[in-house]
């Protein structure tokens, strides 16, 4: 069995990590780490645990226990503190950290967008990022991962079969992205209330969010500069990335053709999928799942392109992925303790 310990437990991400890894038949969970809440068990902050982990109690983190007990930790903590964990942690244990402090690879650019000092760049050098589609030869040879950010998913999957071929202009991509409250993580926040996020609609962060970075780092990798506008908006749901994307193409292409690109792209993928051309993806057919839905338009009056894409923040946008990602580290199926559907209603 792979044991496994969570460092901040207590979260979204956390809880997520322990919903799905308590169905996953190679795992053991072994440290699960809170600060306030350390020595109560954990079914009592969430019940819908009660039957898989009965007694087993949060605990402070202790790094010299958790390097003794564990093969694989996962880190869901703010950003920022994982480059000091993963330091403590040392090099022979697999680390996959669900913040973002070894996404960016120039680290001026993490600095300003996030207003954290890089402290590991030596760490950083090493890491591999997470989006699994994309890095999974590295990500088997991996011990440090970088699991991408939600929107970042969400984008990525949809534009990076568009972006790899070189069909689009690299500066026209408009990214208009929708997200659940969960994305904002499990601590008190007053615009995350029902009162002010319910049955409310809002954008925040337009023109300077954090994963505008992110995401033109990976689009660029193909090979063109890649500059994006990016806008995204709350929604009064619990979880869900919707993401509806607007590209030029360099010039005029048929539906049928980029139909078949995507088709071609994610054929042997087991989560992300083109859906057939009368559906358009919605976030319930996703939700609870590692799945991507992706739909994709060619506009034959303005000849642009519009993409379609949809994921569940806290799984194949956080925590789902990170198991994918484990999975693929340690040489297991990929899909195992993935298996769910979507939830609908
Ligand atoms: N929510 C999402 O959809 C996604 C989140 N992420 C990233 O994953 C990470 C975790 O996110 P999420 O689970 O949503 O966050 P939450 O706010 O839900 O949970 C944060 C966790 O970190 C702990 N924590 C908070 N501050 C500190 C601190 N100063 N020192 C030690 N522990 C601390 C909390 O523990 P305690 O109970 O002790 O306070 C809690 O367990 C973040 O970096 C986030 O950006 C990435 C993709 C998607
Ligand atoms: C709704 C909401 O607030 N979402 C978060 C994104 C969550 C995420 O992907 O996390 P990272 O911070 O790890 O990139 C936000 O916009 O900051």
């Amino acid at each position: 069995m792979i044991n496994v310990s969570i460092i901040g437990a207590t979260g979204y991400t956390g809880s997520e990590l322990m919903r799905l890894l308590v169905n996953h038949p190679e795992v053991t969970l072994k440290h699960l780490t809170a600060r306030k809440l350390a020595g109560q068990k954990i079914s009592h902050t969430f019940p819908f645990l009660t039957s898989f982990l009965k007694d087993k109690c949060f605990v402070t983190l202790d790094i010299e226990q958790i390097k003794q007990d564990s093969d694989v930790v996962f880190i869901c903590l703010p950003h920022g503190h994982a480059m000091t964990l993963a330091k403590e942690l040392g090099e022979d244990i697999k680390i996959i950290d669900l913040g973002a402090d070894f996404r960016i690879e120039d680290s001026d650019t993490y600095e300003a967008f996030y207003k954290l000092p890089q402290t590991a760049p030596d760490l950083l050098a090493k890491a591999v990022y997470g989006l699994t589609e994309y890095h999974r030869e590295a990500i088997k040879g991996a011990q440090l991962i970088a699991n991408p950010g939600c929107f970042v998913t969400n984008a990525l999957l949809a534009l990076s079969p568009l972006v790899e071929s070189n069909l689009i202009d690299s500066e026209s991509i408009i990214i208009d992205s929708k997200s659940g409250i969960s994305g904002a993580g499990r601590s008190a926040n007053v615009d995350n209330l029902l009162s002010e996020a319910g049955n409310n609609f809002k954008a925040y962060n337009p023109l300077q969010h954090r994963h505008i970075p992110e995401i033109e780092q990976e689009l660029s990798r193909f090979g063109q500069t890649v500059q994006i506008q990016f806008t995204p908006h709350l929604l009064p749901t619990e979880r869900g990335i919707y993401s509806t994307i607007y590209v030029q193409p360099r010039s005029n292409i048929s539906e049928e053709a980029l139909r078949q690109l995507y088709k071609d792209k994610y054929a042997e993928e087991a989560f992300v999928h083109l859906l057939d051309p009368e559906q358009l993806p919605t976030t319930k057919a996703v939700r609870g799942s590692n799945h991507c839905h992706i739909q994709v338009k060619v506009d034959q009056r303005t000849g642009r392109i519009i993409i379609f894409s949809v994921i569940d923040n806290l799984v194949k946008g956080a925590s789902g992925q990170a198991i994918q990602n484990m999975n693929v580290m340690l040489g297991l199926d990929e899909s195992l303790g993935l298996s769910q559907s979507g939830v609908m209603p």
